[in-house]
């Protein structure tokens, strides 16, 4: 393939036909606009779009468009997006219009990725061998506490057993927090736990700002010790992944959250769905991305999800597969139904499935690990909480 070709779904407006439909959206990301043009040149011409296919589907239509791939700038995913999914979405003749996937050729996709990946990460946890999945946790309450409290419930999961921490998506550098003294405080209290267990730990300073400054912030991290980086890649942009993924200053794996997602993601007649993010975040080089649980609190088909998992693993022009990160209403009862349905190439992570276990942080990590290890030795949840009293409290506070 030496063009980009681009799947939607959409619903034409009363009146139009699903062919102009169709053609509306080659035109209007290549070299059309709702007239003709007396600027247009014949050499113009090669740059047209074309409509590949058009079948129906359920309430609409689907459609491959061809885009030409001379029109896209090679390596400005931000470009890109204004061709896949720009102007398009707000076509009036477009009752609703969803972009499913997207292929680039080869000269399109000529970016280093993600510099660790799954390989990378593994090895920085010393879990090569076993491919055991990773437990993650969230520090809860996302907001408020103060790095010292922080730094406990860091050092508490990190004992219980956790391989990764996170700060959530809305943690920043606010004043009760600062994010460099929160990162000092919670790495000297990982050292600890690392020292402790023998086992390491990564935690990931969530370094979402503005794009000019968020490669300084996050070489700043690291230099306080972050031994990992976490970005927000919907408000920041794909360009501030690849902006941290392509500095030689910030050598730590980048955990990617896609907060704010779903206002694209999650109708399914509408917007954008997670496939084509979960490629662009592989290209821009994040190493962990988060795409959703089978079983957790959030709202998505649970199929949609293994083919996101999919898009981010599968042999993509050479570059690391990304560690998919199964977060969102997670606790020890439902590691089985993840596992089960998502393999165990994946990091599972639990903030209130953690630390709102009975006996708190340290028991809540351990029956996480515990209902993972059950799930790697072929036993039931329920089988092992018979001998894992920490698992056992989980699974009568939540249930499977
Ligand atoms: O950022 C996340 O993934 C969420 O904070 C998960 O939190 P929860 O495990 O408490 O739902
Ligand atoms: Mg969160």
């Amino acid at each position: 393939m030496t063009e980009v070709t681009a799947i939607y779904y959409f619903e034409p407006e009363t009146g139009t036909t699903p062919e102009f439909a169709a053609q509306a959206i080659a035109d209007e990301e290549t070299t059309g606009t709702w007239t003709d043009l007396s600027t247009r040149t014949d050499y113009v011409e090669r740059l047209d779009g074309k409509v590949l296919s058009l079948k129906p589907s359920g309430d609409g239509y689907i459609t491959e468009i061809l885009y030409p791939a001379e029109i896209f700038e090679p390596g400005n995913i931000s470009q890109y997006l204004s061709v896949i999914a720009g102007n398009l979405f707000g076509l009036g003749r477009l009752k609703c219009v969803r972009l499913l996937d997207v292929d680039f050729p080869k000269e399109l996709t000529r970016f280093n990725g993600p510099n660790f990946g799954i390989k990378g990460v593994r090895k920085l946890i010393g879990t090569e061998k076993s491919k055991r999945p990773h437990v993650g946790t969230i520090i809860k309450p996302k907001v408020g506490l103060n790095p010292k409290d922080t730094a406990e419930v860091a050092y508490l999961a990190a004992i219980g057993g956790v391989d990764f921490i996170k700060d959530d998506e809305t943690l920043t550098d606010q004043k009760f927090c600062p994010l460099f003294e929160r990162v000092e405080t919670v790495m000297s209290r990982l050292d600890d736990a690392m020292s402790e267990t023998g086992r390491s730990i990564l935690y990931a300073a969530n370094v979402s700002e503005r794009a000019d400054k968020i490669v300084e912030r996050a070489r700043k991290a690291v230099d306080c010790g972050a031994n990992a980086v976490m970005v927000d890649v919907i408000t920041c942009g794909f360009c501030a992944v690849e902006a941290l993924a392509q500095d030689p200053g910030i050598n730590v794996p980048i955990h990617v959250h896609r907060t704010m997602h779903a206002a694209m993601t999650r109708n399914t007649k509408h917007g954008i769905a997670m496939r084509p993010i979960a490629r662009l975040v592989r290209l821009a080089g994040g190493d962990q991305l988060h795409t959703g649980t089978v079983s957790g609190k959030m709202g998505h088909d649970p199929k949609d999800i293994i083919v996101d998992n999919k898009t981010l693993t599968d042999e993509y022009f050479g570059l690391n597969p990304v560690f998919p990160v199964a977060s969102g209403g997670l606790y020890p009862g439902k590691v089985h139904a993840e596992l089960s349905a998502l393999g165990t190439e994946i990091i599972l992570q639990a903030g209130g499935g953690i630390h709102g276990h009975p006996d708190g942080t340290k028991y809540g990590a351990m029956a996480m690990r515990q209902a993972v290890d059950a799930f790697m030795e072929g036993a039931s949840p329920e089988e092992y909480a018979k001998t894992h009293r920490e698992l056992r409290l989980a699974i009568e506070k939540w249930g499977i």
